[in-house]
């Protein structure tokens, strides 16, 4: 086996970690806030620029880094994260770089580093309240606590009504889930709901299955990724023991399967035989059945028509992007409940420049908290700009550009109605400028088709890859129309490629 020096772990592990986490995340988790500390008896130690991101990282990322770790070193390795500035506060981070003559941190974390080094001593800003604002205490107290905590029944802790926050986007997966856990398998059943990542399925899901446990303690809830199911079946296969998965998933009140489009993918023709049993199964006896999806059941490939209809039988809803209303609307919530006091024209700010993805929304907010803490100073428009360009590429200044800022403008552009342009018309006036916008979101925002058919009140992802076609062959076949795409995009861009 080969031996690994501290240094060669911790950069085999960065570009692993790059790899497997969303830039901003990376960025301003990893890369600017990890030091590698030292490497002995298959145990890696890692230094934190603040007690805060220790707390924060070990909490939440421990399992990842252990995972990362045995992949670069093939042992299994335990890691700790410590931070060794409270304890020693005489020896800066820096010296560590020198020692293990890793590269120089980039400037901006030179100045991450010196900056938190004496503001994250949150215990003692605690005991002397008038040195320190509330919202920054506060701020610190949110982001300390593990959000993703897994109870006994997988269930995640904090994914319950209370904490999801409804909008035009969710409003109608939102009434259905809370119809659902009133009066399981009475409505709505199996209850589908799809939408793109980081939109809050996952969390209405098992917000559906905190209050029927909350509603009938006595129900017996099963909570599973359709991957789970599928690993879980094929190993009872090869232990002889696909009987007491029967039990396991037939005698069961509540089912809910997270990431259902999953059994679509490869063969695993054994395992959707057996869901579909199960399926039966619990259909037959009256247990109520919830799957989320990243797309709606006809997209789900390679599945029998059998499967997709039982998923089709019930209520299929969508949880679409949520506007920017809503996002605003959204990142107030948060601010009001954690007690933090934001300048209006800062929320707007996170609010236009993150993407339509609540999970990133959450992610800028929570760096937006981050910097106030570290800096002691009020959530000013200011900082939150300067704590969006840490999570945003450096090198790439150009703004986030979302779904509905593109429609707007094309509207605007083409002197279109927003309400006729997102719906059903198909004259030419409105249809045009609709492909264009699609072509748009495709071009600008990366985004894959399906998300932005979601975003185009539910269209097929076909209708948005045939728009993007139509489009590009046009602007190859006419110049004055290829100028006056050009011309819209250094509108929404703002700028002249
Ligand atoms: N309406 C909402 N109110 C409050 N928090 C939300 C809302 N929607 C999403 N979130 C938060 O955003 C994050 C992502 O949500 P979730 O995991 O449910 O997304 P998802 O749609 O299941 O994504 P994926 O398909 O990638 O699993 C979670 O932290 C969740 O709590």
């Amino acid at each position: 086996m080969e031996q690994f020096d501290l240094t060669t772990l911790w950069m085999g592990m960065l570009t692993e970690l790059k790899q497997s986490l969303p830039p901003q995340i990376y960025d301003n988790w990893f890369e600017s806030a990890l030091i590698p500390y030292s490497y002995e008896n298959n145990e890696l130690t890692l230094d934190t620029a603040s007690k805060f991101v220790c707390a924060y990282i070990s909490k939440r990322y421990t399992s990842l880094l252990e995972t990362i770790a045995q992949n670069v070193t093939g042992l299994p390795t335990r890691v700790t994260l410590i931070n060794s500035v409270e304890n020693t506060p005489q020896e800066p981070p820096s010296a560590i770089y020198e020692t293990q003559s890793l590269p120089e941190p980039a400037a901006h974390n030179q100045e991450w580093v010196q900056q938190e080094l004496p503001s994250m001593e949150i215990e003692t800003v605690k005991k002397k309240p008038d040195t320190a604002l509330p919202e920054i205490r506060e701020a610190a107290s949110i982001i300390s606590p593990a959000p993703d905590t897994r109870l006994e029944n997988n269930l995640i802790q904090n994914y319950t009504f209370e904490t999801f926050i409804v909008g035009n986007s969710n409003r109608i997966a939102h009434a259905a889930s809370l119809a659902i856990a009133e009066a399981p398998a009475k409505k709505y059943n199996p209850f589908y709901i799809y939408g793109s990542s980081g939109l809050g399925k996952t969390h209405l899901m098992h917000a559906i299955g905190h209050r029927i446990l909350h509603n009938f303690p006595q129900m017996r809830l099963r909570c599973i990724t359709s991957e789970d199911f599928v690993n879980e079946f094929i190993q009872c296969i090869q232990d002889k023991s696909t009987e007491s998965f029967r039990q396991r998933y037939r005698n069961i009140d509540i089912l809910l399967v997270d990431d259902i489009q999953f059994l679509g993918r490869g063969d695993k023709e054994s395992s959707k035989e057996e869901f579909f049993h199960t399926f039966n199964k619990l259909y037959q006896d009256q247990k109520q059945m919830v799957f989320t999806s990243d797309r709606p059941p006809q997209d789900i490939k390679r599945l029998e028509d059998r499967l997709r209809s039982r998923f089709q039988s019930g209520m299929v809803t969508s949880i679409d992007p949520p506007d920017l209303e809503t996002r605003t609307a959204i990142l107030k919530i948060w601010a009001q409940k954690e007690n933090v006091s934001i300048e209006n024209n800062a929320i707007d700010y996170i609010a236009s420049n993150v993407s339509e993805n609540i999970r990133d929304l959450n992610g800028a907010f929570i760096s937006v908290l981050l910097l106030a803490s570290a800096e002691k100073s009020p959530i000013t428009l200011n900082l939150t700009q300067r704590a969006i360009k840490y999570i945003t590429d450096e090198k790439d200044e150009k703004k986030y550009i979302t779904i509905d800022e593109i429609t707007k403008s094309v509207c605007e552009f083409y002197n279109v109605n927003y309400k006729e342009l997102m719906g059903k018309k198909k004259t030419k006036d409105i249809a045009l400028p609709r492909q264009i916008a699609m072509y748009l979101c495709r071009e600008l925002t990366g985004n894959t088709y399906p998300h932005i058919g979601t975003a185009f009140n539910g269209r097929d992802h076909t209708t948005v890859m045939h728009a993007c076609t139509k489009v590009m062959k046009t602007m190859e076949k006419d110049i004055r129309f290829k100028e006056s795409i050009e011309k819209l995009k250094i509108k929404i861009t703002g700028v002249d490629n």
